[in-house]
C-alpha cells in the first residue's frame, strides 16, 4: 500500500510536547509518514514560553514549495503561525501548490498564558486561512475570540460553530476541552452538527492536547477517511493520548504516544 503522507506547518517546541514535535509524533503513531515546516522556533518548557524567533517569510514559502514540487502530500495541518506575513505566504503557497485535507489550529494562546500569534492577526488568520480549511479547529478562548462572543455551555458552541462556518472552512469543530463537563467537541459541516464525547480526565498533563487532537484528524484525512469518521477516530486517539500523558517537569506535562507499544515492551509511559 502507498505510503501517506501528512505534512504540519507549525512552531517548533524545544520541550517536544505541543508543536511540531507533537505533530510528527502523532503522525507516527498513526501509521503516516511525517514531514514538517517551522514557521517559528519557541524556547518552551511544561511552565511556560521563554522566547520565540519567528522565521522569515522566505524560509517559510521555501520549505512548503520544496516539499509540494517533489513528494505528494495527502493531508495537512497548520498550527502556529505567529504573524501576518507568514499566514498569507502559506496561504498563497498552498492555493498554489493546490493542497488538499487543510487542518487548520488556529492557535494564539499557550496553554502557560503566551501569545504565539501576534494579536493583530487574528483577523488575518480567519480571513485567509480558514477558506483554504477542509476543518477548523477553535478551542472555546480562541473561538470567542473569532466570534466575539462568550462560550459557556453547548448551546453557546454550536451558536459559534455556525459563525465561524460562514468564513469559510468546509467544517468546524469546536472543542470542548477548556469547559468542566465531559469534554464534548462539536463539528458542523454547514447544515448538520455531530458530538464528540470524551469522558474528562482528571489531569493537569494537557500540554499540546489541541495539537494532537489536529495532527490526528489531518493523519485519519490522509489515510483516507472523510471527516466525521477523521474526527471520531482522532478523538479516540486524544483521549488516549490525555489517559497516558506523561508527568514531566513542574508544569504541564505533555500528552502520551506509542503508549500500547511502549506497554508491550514494558516500558512505562505516564
Ligand atoms: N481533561 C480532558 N479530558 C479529556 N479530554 C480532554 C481534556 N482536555 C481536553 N480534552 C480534549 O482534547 C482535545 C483538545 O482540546 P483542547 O480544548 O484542550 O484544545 P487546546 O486548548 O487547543 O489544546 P492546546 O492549546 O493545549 O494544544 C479535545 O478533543 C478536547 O475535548
Ligand atoms: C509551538 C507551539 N504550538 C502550539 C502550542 C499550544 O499548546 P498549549 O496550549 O498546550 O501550550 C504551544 N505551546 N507551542
Amino acid at each position: 500500500m502507498k505510503t501517506k503522507v501528512a505534512l504540519t506547518i507549525a512552531g517548533s517546541d524545544s520541550c517536544g510536547g505541543a508543536g511540531i514535535q507533537a505533530d510528527l509524533k502523532t503522525f507516527s503513531a498513526l501509521g503516516t509518514y511525517g514531514m514538517s515546516v517551522i514557521t517559528a522556533v519557541t524556547a518552551q518548557n511544561t511552565t511556560g514560553v521563554v522566547d520565540v524567533r519567528e522565521m522569515d517569510v522566505d524560509i517559510v514559502r521555501n520549505q512548503i514549495d520544496c516539499l509540494f514540487a517533489d513528494i505528494e502530500i495527502d493531508a495537512l495541518k497548520i498550527g502556529m503561525v505567529s504573524n501576518a506575513e507568514i499566514i498569507n505566504v502559506i496561504a498563497a503557497c498552498l492555493r498554489a501548490n493546490k493542497a488538499v485535507n487543510v487542518v487548520v489550529d488556529p492557535v494564539m494562546v499557550s496553554k502557560s498564558g503566551h501569545y504565539l500569534l501576534r494579536p493583530e492577526a487574528k483577523e488575518e488568520l480567519v480571513k485567509v486561512l480558514f477558506p483554504i480549511a477542509a476543518v477548523v479547529t477553535p478551542n472555546i478562548p480562541e473561538a470567542e475570540l473569532i466570534t466575539d462572543d462568550k462560550i459557556a455551555s453547548l448551546e453557546q458552541m454550536k451558536k459559534a460553530a455556525r459563525k465561524i462556518y460562514e468564513f469559510g472552512p468546509g467544517c468546524v469543530v469546536v472543542k470542548g476541552g477548556h469547559l468542566t463537563e465531559d469534554a464534548v467537541d462539536v463539528l458542523y459541516d454547514g447544515s448538520s452538527f455531530k458530538y464528540f464525547k470524551g469522558t474528562r480526565v482528571d489531569t493537569k498533563n494537557t500540554h499540546g492536547t489541541g495539537c494532537t487532537f489536529s495532527s490526528a484528524i489531518a493523519a485519519h484525512l490522509a489515510r483516507g477517511y472523510a471527516v466525521p469518521e477523521a474526527v471520531s477516530l482522532a478523538k479516540d486517539y486524544i483521549n488516549g493520548a490525555i489517559l497516558h500523558s506523561i508527568e514531566l517537569g513542574h508544569g504541564f506535562g505533555p500528552t502520551g504516544h506509542f503508549y500500547d507499544l511502549y506497554r508491550k515492551a514494558g516500558i512505562f509511559n505516564g
